[in-house]
């Protein structure tokens, strides 16, 4: 009988093993809710108190007796009281706790004491944010969810382009007609061409001229050309580009003033200009002068541009999404000008704080200590920001070379005629595309 109740015994265990493992391997999240969450909300509610006295996260209260004036006469030693916490509250690959302060504290005692926190649930990262005044809230995520992201679905419109994933598993949606201008940051290899071949996959197929701003010698953009309305390769042909583009936009502005509308998109369908974006990788190409009149009067030219598309370009359909490795001031005082209008901000792993303080440091400056934490090894991995001011860590969808070349190939038929440019480069000295 013994012998039956130990063989029934290991078979249970060896089918509750089975069964963990299929979850975990197909199921990540049910896998948490079954076998993490319970420990490691048992592990919160367990070293809670310990964390937050050895973190400055406990307030000593005086003790209720023993006290003349402010002086402790018997030695009654200060009680540290740890802020209350909610019960650990299961999210899919992690566990919120919320955090009722006690008087005259502030998050970023907590923002301090977030690494500790990491070590002591034993998660992979906790996130310190304040929803209302008085109360912070800890999200903690188990495993790193960009690690191996799937491609969440976001619905097909047009200016908009599903780039990846976010760390809370949604879809990273670059929409345009929301956040008309992007910068987008990276060190080599950090992944800012990938994203940059994903956006013009996602836009291929729109109604939408693609205008590429590659001056190192076309050979990222260059990729594309069968979708691009305009490639330029050098900076005097992007002078020459931006000029008829500024061009193109103030033509567009006299309609809309003629027809009595702010912006395009309030013209009716058949007088509406095709909508532009303008992809420029490597944008202190367009900057740095090499100390000659020449070249610096050709990149104060490229700046103004470069400005006044931003500074007016959103209503008109003109849209810029700009990439470099370095974006500092350094580069001149107009690329701080620039920085400025691009509101949607992308910054990758970056080789100096300066530029991950120049993308998010004017937004937010967490934002800015999480995107200098990312590593070579997470290529793709980035700090974005949303439609609604806040920003989240992601990774764009791995898109091939061949893959995107492919795309760009298939909608080639799809590529709008932009007449300004074409007479602004068949101009002498202008040979774009
Ligand atoms: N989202 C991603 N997921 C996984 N791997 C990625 C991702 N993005 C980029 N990589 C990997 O990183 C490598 C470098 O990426 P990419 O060429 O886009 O970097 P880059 O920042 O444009 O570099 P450079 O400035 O040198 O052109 C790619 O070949 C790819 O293998």
């Amino acid at each position: 009988m013994g012998a039956i109740l130990v063989a029934f015994a290991l078979a249970v265990l060896a089918w509750v093993f089975v069964v963990a493992d299929l979850l975990r391997r197909h199921r990540p999240a049910w896998h948490w809710y079954v076998t993490g969450y319970p420990l490691t909300a048992w592990r919160v509610l367990l070293t809670w108190r310990k964390v937050a006295m050895l973190n400055d996260l406990a307030v000593s209260r005086r003790p209720p007796r023993g006290l003349v004036g402010d002086l402790i006469v018997k030695g009654d030693p200060l009680r540290p009281v740890a802020p209350r916490i909610s019960f650990p509250r299961a999210t899919p690959m992690g566990l919120s706790v919320a955090v009722r302060l006690h008087a005259g504290q502030t998050p970023a005692t907590f923002m301090k004491a977030a690494e500790a926190l990491v070590h002591a649930w034993k998660v992979h990262a906790v996130r310190v944010t304040s929803p209302e005044r008085g109360l912070v809230l800890l999200t903690a995520t188990a495993s790193d969810p960009l690690a191996r992201p799937g491609l969440a679905s976001a619905p097909a419109a047009l200016l908009s382009a599903l780039i990846g994933a976010l760390e809370s598993g949604g879809a990273w949606v670059m929409d345009l007609r929301l956040v008309p201008h992007w910068l987008i940051a990276g060190a080599t290899r950090s992944g800012k061409s990938t994203l940059l071949a994903r956006l013009i996959t996602q836009l291929a197929p729109q109604d939408v001229a693609l205008v590429g701003i590659d001056c190192k010698g076309g050979m990222e953009l260059g990729l594309f050309a069968g979708r691009l309305s305009a490639l330029t390769t050098c900076r005097r042909e992007a002078v020459a580009v931006l000029a008829a583009l500024v061009v193109d936009m103030q033509d567009r502005m006299r309609d809309c003033r003629a027809a009595g509308v702010r912006s395009i998109w309030e013209l009716p369908d058949k007088l509406r200009p095709v909508p532009v974006v303008v992809i420029v990788d490597e944008l202190a190409e367009l900057y740095l002068s090499d100390g000659s009149r020449e070249s610096k009067a050709e990149a104060d030219q490229c700046s103004t541009l470069l400005l006044r598309l931003a500074q007016l370009g959103a209503a008109l359909g003109m849209h810029l999404v700009v990439a470099g490795q370095r974006v500092g001031s350094d580069l001149g005082p107009g690329v701080t000008a620039l920085r400025a209008q691009l509101g949607g901000r992308i910054c990758h792993r970056v080789n100096d704080p300066g530029t991950a303080e120049m993308t998010l440091g004017d937004l937010n400056k967490d934002a800015v200590a999480v995107a200098q934490s990312i590593t070579a090894e997470e290529q793709g991995v980035a700090v974005c920001t949303g439609p609604d001011g806040g920003w989240s860590r992601a990774r764009s969808h791995l898109t091939t070379t061949e893959e995107a070349m492919a795309t760009a190939r298939k909608h080639a038929a799809l590529t709008p005629l932009l007449p300004a440019i074409d007479r602004a480069l068949a101009a002498p000295g202008g040979d774009a595309k």
